[in-house]
């Protein structure tokens, strides 16, 4: 099933490393299949370079595993968010780059000053707002797709 997505997002989840946007297995990224309305997404836990086609999980927009005998990433009701919140996407990335995220302490927008933000954002990267402790505390991982959403109009 969805043969060409999941070659599409394990090449994905493979780079992530090679352009270190991760730590540990912390990022992974998922596909969207808008026919079926399935998404193909890393298992949870597995080392990048040890993963294979076999490995990825096949789930509804419920969270339902449709395919795969692993567990899905555990960020998979963050990925679902944005699916269901932004027709339009084909997939979602979520890494731990080291400069994103050392940024994302500030709290701060990254500015458009530089030409590649300005040729492939074509404006600010916004950074969410603080989370509640009940969001936090509650269903995190969607929680954080829904803060991830307000950033851009939902
Ligand atoms: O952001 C985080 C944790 O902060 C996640 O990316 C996990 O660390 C990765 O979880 P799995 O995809 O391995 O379940």
């Amino acid at each position: 099933m969805l043969e060409r997505l999941k070659e599409e997002v394990l090449q994905a989840n493979k780079a992530l490393p090679k352009h270190h946007l991760v730590t540990f297995t912390w990022g992974n990224v998922s596909g969207y299949d808008s026919e079926s309305k399935l998404v193909v997404i890393k298992p949870s836990g597995i080392a990048y370079e040890n993963l294979t086609l076999n490995d990825l999980v096949v789930v509804d927009l419920d969270g339902k595993v449709v395919e795969g005998d692993k567990k899905p990433s555990s960020d998979t009701p963050t990925h679902l968010v944005l699916y269901k919140n932004f027709l339009g996407i084909g997939g979602v990335v979520h890494t731990h780059s080291p400069w994103a995220t050392s940024w994302a302490q500030s709290g701060k927008a990254i500015p458009a000053l530089g030409t590649t933000q300005a040729d492939y954002f074509y404006g600010e990267i916004p950074c969410t707002r603080q989370m509640t402790d009940d969001e936090i505390n509650g269903a995190y991982e969607l929680e954080t797709g829904q803060s991830n959403s307000e950033c851009f109009g939902t």
